[in-house]
């Protein structure tokens, strides 16, 4: 691995500033479609580049099929797309190569990342004392973990739930990302689908077209197995009106 010249710039690490070892962490937050994953990681990147120091963005299949962590309040940054051959040690190599400092490195979108990426973000902590925040779902419209979430909880230093309730419409507190496809909740599929928590929006991501009709909801876990999406949804429109 090549030098990070972050080591050798007016803004040391953590660490370093106090005279210990190299203290860069990978940590990780997670939480359900729509709890602010996307607003904290802007939001600590926001903190750490008016402290003068260096970040890189990195995200997959960002709702918005740009290039960017775009988040529902309204902000977006740019950021880079990670392939799933992308080596994102070769990334930051490339910009230490070009004199530019990596202090530290947002992931927004981490389920989609591969394993291998993952690994590489622990090697960047671990050998480059840069520092990553990792943020993404941890179990996909199954329920079942993805490979991207599943080692990340195995490698990172410090693993966090974020605070911001989702509900799900019953009141309980919303930890199940539902797949609602036209009104019905789905338990069979591809794992990687985009799409909102919004209804009727449509977009490519890399060249595929979504579906639609695709959406997501989340649900708390008695009504994500009933799939009852609650008032609205197709079990209560087969309801006769009441009479007016
Ligand atoms: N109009 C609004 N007013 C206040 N908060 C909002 C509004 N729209 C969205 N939010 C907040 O933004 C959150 C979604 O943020 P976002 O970062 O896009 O979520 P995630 O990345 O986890 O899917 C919602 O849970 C809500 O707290
Ligand atoms: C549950 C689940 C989600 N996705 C997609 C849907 C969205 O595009 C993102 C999550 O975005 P957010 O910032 O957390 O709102 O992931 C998916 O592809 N497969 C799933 O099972």
């Amino acid at each position: 691995m090549s030098e990070n010249p972050s080591a050798l710039s007016s803004v040391p690490a953590a660490g370093a500033r106090r005279g210990l070892p190299a203290s860069a962490q990978l940590r990780y937050f997670y939480g359900p479609m729509d709890c602010g994953k996307s607003t904290l990681a802007l939001q600590i990147d926001h903190n750490h580049a008016r402290q003068g120091r260096h970040g890189l963005l990195l995200t997959q299949n960002d709702r918005s099929a740009a290039p960017v962590i775009s988040s529902r309040m309204g902000m977006g940054r740019p950021a880079i797309d990670v392939t799933d051959q992308m080596d994102v040690r070769r990334v930051v190599r490339d910009l230490w190569a070009q004199g530019q400092r990596v202090d530290y490195i947002i992931v927004d979108e981490a389920q989609f990342l591969q394993v291998c990426q993952i690994d590489q973000l622990a090697e960047l902590v671990d050998g480059s004392d840069v520092d990553v925040y990792a943020f993404g779902l941890i179990t996909d419209f199954r329920s079942q973990l993805f490979p991207g979430s599943k080692r990340l909880l195995e490698l990172a230093d410090e693993v966090t739930r974020l605070q911001v309730e989702v509900l799900c419409w019953c009141g309980r507190l919303g930890a199940f990302n539902g797949r609602v496809v036209g009104r019905i909740l789905v338990k069979e599929g591809a794992q990687v689908m985009v799409a909102d928590t919004a209804p009727g929006e449509a977009w490519d991501v890399n060249g595929v077209r979504q579906d639609d009709d695709v959406r997501y909801q989340v649900l708390c876990r008695r009504h994500w197995r009933a799939g009852d999406l609650g008032p609205g949804s197709a079990a209560q429109d087969v309801l006769p009106m009441s009479p007016s």
